[in-house]
């Protein structure tokens, strides 16, 4: 059979398509994305598992007028094939290429730019709200949630106000059993349920063999759909606390049969009010090893050689060793030496690499699910009942815990420790997962003490203090491979507020937060070279920040760099001027280099550093242009400012 894929330029091809034809092109999906791992790591499990339910959505609904969201995002690539990208699509996660999460800058079809779960009902609710008020009632709206993203707060605060306002909404759970790790708590108890129950009463037979008895097309078809909807609220048990909340459930039904999803769409399609249809879905669907270990394959490293059928032969080898693994090192140990230090996850266990603390401390390890405000308030109540919580999270998901650790943890000064993995840009996943605004978002709460490391050596002093100290404390690293600094002796041991001057230089200094202090390391070579002279200082804490040594620096040097890979609003940098204008010092010698204002695109994340001046090169070329423009000024009007 030709190729059908390449001919599909936008969902309404898929209407020109037999049964026979739609089935090859759900297949070379499939085979589309096997070609995409085994040139680069991206989200695989979770695309194999929803092809047919993406094609049956777009063989239903015309997402031209319609709305749909896809919650997180990570699904999207289906979607991305049969909506004009598959041209483009195997630059998908490279700088430039296409994004691997929803992006409205690339199709019409694409209504949000998301990464971060459990969004996706609430969305639908506005944008039907939004549509009605303004007389587009001819508009679906479709949301597509993960039993992962499901049980997030969110979702039911959306349940809720959805049912109250009875809004024509369609939400399908695309239950697959898993998060990124097995989903854990009462819901997902509650899912298992349904999905043991879906039978039709009395007899053997699923909705699926229901549906499948009904033809697709026609006046039969209508008839029979008609007679079903009104039957099935007697007859199917399952759902009662959605029932009982306003929404219709429906389910659950086979998500890999297109034709049975076809026939149960087209029926809710009539609905009015709101409705949750529950399907079931594999994730890794197509591919035996990718069902078998979703965990490896959500987002697996590149494909060396695939067999046939779709068999991964080999992987890429995993590489050097990253912050991630010491963290993960430091916390086992800890647990190890105090029973009292739990550690906490908003289902990022595997992300957080802590598989081994999960198995050997089963006890004090806590998979909140994707509920990340939930997981800072717990982690409240553990460190006042004595407890020692540490809060293991990425930057940027921690971003949905703001009120919590304000209100709960700040405000109280309660002992949590914060271990902010991905704190810096995290490369292909782009602007929604860059953790890039962790240090004005901490820093801004009375009671928080900010810690960094500036290489794999600091990492577990750190922990170790910050599991001493008494009150809120933060640890921010980035997703990226460990750094040793050159020093001569030992690390300076870790203090309150006390940075580690690595390096004094009389022409200026870096003031490194966490690990841009090896690239300063690094600039300040190449510059000691060309016979400039700069210092380095591995500034450890934000807060509170090491004023002594700091301000020193700003009142003696020429030049002071400030350098983190954050946002510069409200960043490091602005937390040394606030320093050095309290203490009355001219800071017109501070250049601040960070994270400009704006959302940064995804790609390797050597090459958005670079793109922004946060590399050696960068640095080195900063340094110099500074002193130039200085020269200049001196010969002007003999006097240098930053
Ligand atoms: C707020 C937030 N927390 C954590 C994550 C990380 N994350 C991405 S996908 C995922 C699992 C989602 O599970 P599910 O919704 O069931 O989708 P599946 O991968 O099973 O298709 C997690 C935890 C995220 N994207 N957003
Ligand atoms: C979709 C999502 O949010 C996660 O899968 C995320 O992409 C994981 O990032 P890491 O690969 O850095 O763990
Ligand atoms: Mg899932």
């Amino acid at each position: 059979m030709a190729e059908l894929l390449s001919q599909i330029q936008s969902p309404a091809d898929l209407h020109k398509l037999s049964d026979a034809q739609l089935a090859a092109v759900a297949q070379e999906i499939r085979d589309e994305l096997v070609k995409v791992l085994s040139i680069r790591s991206a989200h695989f499990a979770s695309n194999l598992g929803v092809v047919e339910l993406c094609l049956a959505l777009h063989l239903t609904y015309d997402f031209a007028k319609d709305r749909l969201i896809w919650d997180t995002g990570h699904q999207i690539y289906p979607h991305k094939l049969i909506t004009g990208r598959h041209k483009t699509f195997r630059s998908i996660r490279t700088k430039g290429g296409l994004m691997g999460f929803p992006n409205p800058a690339e199709s019409p079809y694409d209504l949000f730019m998301t990464g971060h779960a459990g969004s996706s009902v609430s969305t639908i609710s506005g944008l039907k709200a939004g549509d009605d008020l303004l007389g587009r009632t001819d508009r679906h709206a479709v949301a597509v949630i993960g039993d992962g993203a499901f049980p997030s707060g969110i979702v039911f605060e959306a349940f809720n106000n959805i049912a109250g306002l009875k809004q024509n909404a369609l939400v399908v759970l695309n239950d697959n059993e898993m998060s990124i790790c097995p989903r854990t708590g009462g819901m997902a108890h509650y899912l298992d349920h349904c999905r043991a129950t879906g039978l039709y009463q009395g007899s053997k037979r699923t909705l699926n063999q229901i549906l499948n008895q009904i033809p697709l097309v026609g006046e039969a078809a209508r008839t029979s759909l008609e007679s079903l909807r009104d039957g099935l609220k007697a007859v199917f048990k399952n759902g009662m606390l959605f029932e009982e909340m306003g929404f219709r459930y429906f389910g659950p039904v086979d998500g890999h049969d297109l034709a049975g999803l076809r026939k149960i769409l087209k029926l809710l399609k009539t609905q009015t009010g709101p409705v949750l249809l529950h399907v079931l879905t594999t994730k890794g669907h197509g591919v035996p090893q990718a069902a078998e270990d979703p965990v490896t394959f959500h987002s697996p490293p590149v494909f060396e050689e695939v067999g046939p059928e779709r068999r991964i032969v080999a992987m890429k080898k995993g590489g050097a060793k990253a912050y991630t693994d010491v963290v993960s090192a430091a916390i086992h140990a800890a647990m190890a030496a105090d029973p009292k230090v739990a550690v906490l996850t908003a289902a990022m266990c595997q992300g957080n690499k802590l598989e081994k603390v999960r198995a050997d401390y089963p006890t004090r390890f806590f998979d909140t699910g994707i509920c990340e405000s939930h997981a800072v308030a717990f982690a409240a109540g553990m460190a006042k009942a004595g407890a020692k919580p540490i809060v293991d999270i990425y930057s940027t998901f921690l971003q949905r815990s703001f009120d919590q650790i304000f209100q709960e943890v700040a405000l109280q000064n309660l002992p949590v420790v914060f271990t902010l993995d991905r704190a810096g840009l995290a490369g292909p996943d782009g602007p929604t997962h860059h953790g890039v605004f962790d240090v004005p978002y901490m820093r801004l709460f009375p009671n928080m003490t900010m810690m960094a490391p500036g290489d794999e050596l600091d990492v577990e002093p750190m922990l170790r203090f910050a599991l001493a100290h008494n009150g809120p404390i933060s640890i921010r690293y980035p997703k990226a491979n460990l750094d040793r600094l050159d020093r001569t002796g030992d690390p300076a041991p870790i203090e309150l507020g006390k940075a580690e001057v690595i390096d004094w230089g009389e022409d200026g200094c870096f003031v490194a937060l966490g690990t841009m202090t090896a690239t300063c390391v690094a600039a300040a070579k190449r510059l000691h070279a060309d016979g400039i002279h700069m210092g380095v200082i591995n500034a450890r804490f934000v807060k509170p920040l090491d004023r002594e040594t700091i301000l020193r620096a700003v009142e003696l040097l020429p030049l002071v760099v400030t350098v983190e890979e954050g946002t510069l609003e409200g960043g490091f940098g602005s937390a040394v001027l606030e320093a050095a204008n309290a203490a009355g010092l001219d800071a017109r010698n501070v250049l601040r280099k960070g994270i400009p204002d704006k959302f940064i695109e995804h790609g390797d994340r050597a090459e958005l550093l670079a793109d922004i001046g946060l590399d050696v090169d960068g640095l080195v070329a900063a340094v110099r242009k500074y002193r130039e423009e200085c020269a200049d000024r001196d010969s002007l009007s003999g006097y240098a400012v930053g």
